[in-house]
């Protein structure tokens, strides 16, 4: 599968002299897509980042990575030198640092982002001048992100176009989408948006600005000195004195202002990990140090690989999971000047200066997580060997843990911070050169993080923050350890309809907070909807989400064929927010069958049914009358006639869902029946508990229906031992099940590899299976699609492909040509009637 990923050594070997000049061309593709297209957006390119980047061929040709064998020893590393000595004169992060960063050798940009602190989160909705800065750099990134006000499309900047995030049919430049979508993750690098004088919040109080820049660095609006910790490239196994810069030099950072990390002192990390290190651990999922993920091949620190361990590193075992640029040297513009003391070392070149991001915040008052009471640095929490040079660590940072899953663009693990005991989900995307899957992979996390950063939800994965560390791309999520559903319905088959209730109830809250802020998610299905161990239900991969504006343009051929919409198919007009709703219909009976409807056919069958005849799929008997009401409600091939999400949620197949979650006697506030938070019916008790403050946004999205229904859930019997189909095997400290642990009804996924922990969510992530987007062009129908395109749910399928995500993310101009045979349409670029 995705060749991208795993390159050989050989390859590697040719890609890296190349390398510093394809992030160049990465970066110039990304940030100037219009460049040519109008001498103002050519002037704001150049603006915003072109003089930074000149310096990259510098830092580039000293990258260790070129120096280094894949197989050779960490410690015979060039960047192997001696750690420096503390200077908090040289570290101390100033605007002048970021701002002119030392453009000596080594002096590699880096595209920080670092992560904000959930309660900046919350600070920055709550924030009017969130959204302005999401303006600016919307106006400023030709993205059609715009408005942040929820449920107010009025507010939208008139200045968006009504082209997709990732599709640009406005433009309908492929290229220009393209490069529109990467704004969120190239603007980060460049120096321009460190300047405080492009800071939005500059008026935001010392208080917020801090962590709360942080998504407007992704926007483009940075604000403040990145505020990740720094580390040292050098990996020795004893702590550095440079990573123990003092704390009134954070305290004084304004980046640092009034973020409560007393402990920031202790930014960095002494442990050392060899890129095979965490071999030794056994569910680390990636060996290795960031050295051994950025200059080795990527696969080779996943478990599915067995990387070399060094024998000249310290192996710290179970505990030596992979700091987030643990031993990645700080760069001076990534604020890195904080640990970039003297500069003394004479071979910058082999620095990597990053910071590492900071662990969300605890966002609950319930979090058993708190800086000040964390469990992971309590010295009475009972460490094993392995994990004791890895906790007394005094990085705030995070460690790559196992692998979660492999998406179309990325492997997402596990990230725990050892000094606060949180853990993240860390997606991470490598960002290879001139290869097309690798901008298509830039292109759609940049749009998930522009959308990511903007929500806030009980029901939507949280957004934590993002980084780039040299060719690899770090989004840091919410961590769901449940797996998706369909991972659950591949290992438990069905669920009862009382967690379908539920679910289906969730994912429409979630659905009705997101069509309020005129998104629309695009790809709803069993595969991107994942579950907590409680059963709280979170949307995510929002990578093909889109935020749409009053103008009507065609739909864009964009998710996944068995949940796609009629209109979708047919690239008809029509309400874009009605396809989540056609979208949720098809998750409803996956949730009951295990199975999307039509799933007796292959993927462009399918789609052929979907959209060209009239016919609605079977609904399961067993489905309860409410139940099929709801999915023909969904179902309606007209989208107008579709309810909406917030509708919906007055249905009687979901009004009175019960929440799987269970109480947890004594928490709960006294006068506040569980699962009501102001009014607001929650299944569950997150947002009393998780979000300090409710969004008003949100409260305004559910308060209708709430006043509308009058519904209470004290007024019903809410059984508190239904079935949950929550799978534990999501915990990290689990091992998967064996494929023959699993049961019958079970096709053969991904999910079985003991490899990883939930399965794949897209055919094109198989292991061999994966066909680089650019190869899909020479495609010519649907007889020479590759079996692992073929419907996963018909018999003759291969079984390594456990979803049928077929042309989900293709780039433009490579999606379905054979639709465009179907449906007479021309085989470019965005398919539009007429
Ligand atoms: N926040 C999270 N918490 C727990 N697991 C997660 C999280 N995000 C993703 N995963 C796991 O990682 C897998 C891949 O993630 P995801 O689908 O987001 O990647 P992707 O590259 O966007 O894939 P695709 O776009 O093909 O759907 C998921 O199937 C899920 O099992």
């Amino acid at each position: 599968m995705r060749s991208w990923w795993g390159k050989s050594s050989s390859k590697e070997a040719k890609k890296k002299p190349s390398k510093e000049s394809f992030i160049d061309t990465l970066q110039r593709k990304l940030k100037f897509p219009s460049e040519g297209k109008s001498s103002s957006q050519k002037q704001r390119s150049d603006t915003v980042s072109r003089n930074q980047f000149l310096s990259r061929p510098v830092s580039r040709s000293t990258s260790p990575s070129k120096h280094v064998g894949r197989c050779q020893s960490f410690a015979e590393r060039p960047q192997a030198q001696p750690l420096p000595l503390p200077c908090h004169a040289g570290v101390a992060r100033t605007e002048s640092s970021l701002a002119k960063p030392r453009q000596g050798k080594g002096a590699k940009p880096l595209l920080f982002l670092p992560l904000p602190k959930p309660g900046c989160i919350q600070n920055r909705l709550d924030h009017p001048e969130f959204d302005g800065d999401l303006m600016t750099a919307s106006v400023s990134s030709d993205c059609s992100v715009d408005s942040d006000d929820p449920g107010d499309s009025s507010q939208r900047s008139p200045l968006a176009s009504d082209c997709d995030l990732g599709n640009g049919t406005a433009s309908g430049s492929p290229s220009s989408l393209v490069v529109k979508d990467h704004l969120p993750i190239t603007r980060t690098n460049s120096k321009e948006v460190l300047k405080p004088a492009n800071l939005s919040f500059n008026n935001q109080s010392p208080n917020w600005r801090p962590m709360g820049s942080h998504v407007p660095t992704l926007q483009g609006s940075y604000n403040g000195a990145p505020c990740s910790a720094p580390d040292s490239s050098l990996s020795s196994p004893s702590r550095s004195p440079m990573r123990s810069f003092g704390t009134d030099r954070v305290v004084n950072s304004a980046f640092w202002a009034g973020k409560p990390y007393p402990d920031l002192s202790l930014l960095g990390s002494g442990q050392c990990s060899s890129p095979g290190s965490g071999q030794n651990s056994g569910h680390n999922s990636m060996g290795g140090d960031m050295i051994g993920q950025l200059f080795w091949q990527p696969s080779r620190g996943s478990p599915e690989y067995s990387p070399l361990p060094s024998p000249k590193l310290t192996s710290p075992g179970p505990g030596s999971r992979i700091h987030s640029g643990a031993v990645t040297p700080l760069h001076p513009r990534a604020g890195g000047m904080a640990a970039e003391p003297n500069s003394g070392r004479s071979d910058e070149g082999k620095k990597r200066c990053h910071r590492l991001p900071l662990p969300p915040l605890t966002i609950s008052n319930s979090s058993p997580f708190s800086h000040s009471n964390s469990a992971a640095t309590s010295p009475s929490i009972p460490r094993s060997p392995g994990r004791a040079e890895s906790l007394t660590s005094p990085g705030s940072r995070w460690k790559k843990g196992k692998l979660l899953g492999r998406g179309s663009f990325g492997h997402v693990y596990v990230g725990f911070n050892s000094e606060s005991g949180e853990m993240c989900a860390m997606k991470e995307v490598t960002l290879f050169s001139d290869d097309t899957k690798s901008k298509e992979s830039a292109k759609q996390l940049g749009q998930e993080i522009t959308l990511l950063s903007r929500l806030r939800h009980p029901n939507i994965v949280q957004y934590y923050g993002s980084e780039t560390v040299d060719d690899k791309l770090y989004i840091y999520l919410e961590y769901v350890s449940g797996g998706s559903i369909y991972k659950l319905l591949q290992e438990y088959g069905q669920f009862g309809e009382s967690a379908i209730r539920s679910y289906t109830q969730q994912i429409l809250s979630g659905l009705a907070y997101l069509h309020a802020k005129n998104t629309v998610h695009r790809d709803i299905k069993g595969a991107n909807i994942l579950v907590d161990p409680n059963g709280r239900v979170k949307l995510a991969d929002f990578g093909m989400a889109k935020h749409i504006t009053g103008q009507a343009c065609p739909l864009s051929l964009k998710g996944s064929p068995y949940w796609m919409a009629p209109e979708v198919i047919k690239n008809a007009n029509g309400s874009h927010l009605a396809v989540d709703i056609w979208s949720l219909g098809c998750t409803v009976l996956e949730m009951a069958t295990t199975k999307p409807p039509w799933s007796q056919y292959e993927g462009v069958a399918a789609m052929f049914k979907i959209g060209n005849s009239k016919e609605l799929p079977a609904i399961p008997d067993h489905l309860s009358n409410d139940g099929k009401d709801f999915v023909r409600l969904c179902l309606q091939r007209n989208p107008n006639h579709r309810p909406t999400a917030a509708q919906l949620l007055e249905h009687r197949f979901v009004k009175n869902a019960a929440p799987l979650e269970k109480a947890i006697v004594g928490h709960e506030p006294s006068g506040t029946p569980t699962g009501i938070t102001k009014g607001v019916n929650y299944v569950g008790k997150a947002p009393a508990r998780n979000s300090p403050v409710l969004d008003s946004e949100r409260l305004a999205v559910h308060s209708s229906r709430v006043s509308k229904s009058g519904f209470n859930f004290s007024d019903i019997h809410i059984p508190r031992n239904i079935s949950c189909p929550v799978s534990p095997i999501g915990s990290p400290l689990l091992q998967p099940r064996s494929p023959q642990q699993l049961n019958g009804r079970m096709s053969p996924s991904p999910i079985s590899s003991p490899r990883t922990a939930s399965g794949s969510s897209t055919p094109l992530a198989g292991t061999s299976a994966a066909i680089p987007f650019h190869n899909i062009n020479h495609i010519v129908n649907w007889q020479e699609l590759p079996k692992p395109l073929r419907s996963p749910y018909t018999s003759g399928t291969t079984s390594h492909d456990p979803n049928p995500n077929f042309f989900r993310g293709m780039p433009l101009g490579s999606q379905p040509f054979v639709l465009a045979n179907q449906f007479g349409r021309p085989a470019q670029g965005e398919l539009h009637e007429g």
